[in-house]
């Protein structure tokens, strides 16, 4: 097999990365984007040792769970991978491949959406200048070149308006200082609009011209970031217009967020999750619990309500700022949250008897120290929120290891339209 050559193929299986996988003189050629049973021209773009890439020139014959892609950017850009496929059926592809990671572990139907459009209620717009023109939208798939679009299909509208807004009035002489504009639209219908790049200096009309035509602005916010990485917020900034923060709401409580603050992107979704870690613990009200990578105290403060106390530790210091803010403003006095490392926290209480440890890190998932530690206060119950199935599968693996069992995990579909799946697990000891 060479690279160019084309052939005709059918589409035997797929990965959880969303490519089709053909067989041609049983060498595996991966395709981004073919379905399973759907007949296609594909052109050889690179071949390796044992297998090689295709990319689909034609489809000859399309699926019956194939959907008419809607948004004008759907091929350039890298947000919606699944947005080929029905809902219905982006549920069974991500079912199916959550159940092959969580083998001999009960998999319960994902929970997923009525709505599965404009949930979003962040985005992180990169803006650069190109031949002379100002360029703000989303990263083209692995690269750093910006597709400009009108709307995008999984922000919620306000995002869109506010994006359509600023993408007519941004000037070069604007542009110039800036890489990234973050928008924030909150449950409590809060706008928040982040600039970040170099200097302020010639945002102040922009974020004048903003306060003056959206009426519930209620934060505008210059970061400073002149690093060559790809991190996207620096540390240091300047409020332009109200405060740092919006305030949100989750299960109930108001939820004071800083805009360096971690929440959760689809406002509905979180509540379906995270009722669904406060079913798994079966909480009698005598509790003592730890909410461990707390964010603004989301987890906590609900969990809280059912249980005796609640202690919570979060690295980021704004957030938790918000989260002794938010207990108060709450009135939850039996909950508190302090500043430390996840792991480090672990291992200074690990002499300590806690019921329940409710556990939500980030992408990649814990380190092996904090699962042992964890596991040394010996809780009855460990709920663990995950973002990424495939760190959870390798934690639980870890987990069972020091004695503690998956019963069962949810999944629930916070990222619709994408390849993202947020699941929730449910462990007990051993014995
Ligand atoms: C997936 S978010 C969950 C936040 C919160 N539970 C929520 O739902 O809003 C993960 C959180 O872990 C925090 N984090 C990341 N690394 C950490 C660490 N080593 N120790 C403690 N917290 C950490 C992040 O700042 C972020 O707030």
């Amino acid at each position: 097999m060479k690279k160019n050559e084309e052939y005709i193929v059918t589409c035997i299986d797929d990965t959880d990365l969303n490519s089709g996988v053909v067989k041609i003189d049983d060498m595996v050629v991966f395709v981004p984007n073919l379905l399973i049973g759907e007949k296609a021209k594909i052109k050889i773009v690179k071949v390796n040792k044992k297998y090689a890439f295709g990319i689909i020139i034609e489809l000859l014959k399309p699926s019956i769970n194939r959907q008419e892609l809607t948004c004008e950017v759907a091929k350039t850009c890298g947000g919606c991978q699944l947005q080929h496929m029905s809902y219905a059926y982006q549920l069974d592809y991500k079912y199916k491949h959550v159940k092959k990671l969580f083998e001999g572990i009960e998999v319960k139907p994902i929970l997923g959406m009525d709505n599965p459009w404009y949930y979003r209620n962040k985005a992180q717009f990169p803006v650069k200048i190109k031949d002379g023109k100002v360029q703000m939208g989303f990263y083209r798939q692995h690269s750093n070149d910006v597709v400009t679009c009108k709307e995008c299909k999984i922000q919620d509208h306000v995002i869109n308006e506010v994006f359509s807004f600023i993408q007519k009035k941004i000037t070069l002489k604007m542009a110039q200082d800036l890489r990234h504009v973050f928008i924030r639209h909150s449950s409590t219908d809060e706008i928040q609009v982040v600039f970040i790049g170099k200097n302020e200096k010639n945002i102040i009309s922009l974020s004048d011209q903003l306060k003056n035509t959206f009426a519930n602005i209620t934060s505008i916010v210059f970061n400073y970031n002149t690093r060559n990485d790809n991190v996207i917020l620096g540390d240091t900034y300047k409020v332009l217009y109200g405060n740092d923060y919006i305030i949100e709401e989750c299960l109930g409580n108001k939820v004071k967020l800083h805009f360096k603050a971690f929440f959760q992107v689809n406002p509905k979704q979180m509540e379906v999750l995270y009722s669904q870690a406060i079913k798994a613990a079966n909480l009698t009200g005598n509790e003592t619990c730890i909410d461990m990578y707390a964010g603004t105290g989301t987890i906590g403060m609900a969990v809280s309500q059912h249980a005796k106390s609640v202690i919570g530790v979060e690295i980021v210091k704004e957030a938790v700022d918000n989260a002794n803010d938010n207990t108060k403003m709450n009135h939850l006095d039996h909950c508190h949250y302090v500043c430390q490392d996840a792991t480090d926290f672990a291992h200074d209480h690990k002499e300590d008897k806690i019921d329940v440890i409710f556990i939500d890190p980030p992408r990649k998932g814990m380190t092996e120290n904090g699962i042992k530690d964890t596991i040394t206060m010996q809780p009855d119950k460990i709920v663990y929120v995950s973002c990424n199935p495939k760190t959870l599968s390798r934690d639980l693996k870890i987990f069972k290891e020091y004695g503690y069992q998956c019963e069962y995990v949810q999944p629930v579909d916070m990222f619709c339209q994408t390849i993202g799946l947020e699941c929730v697990a449910k462990l007990t000891k051993i014995v």
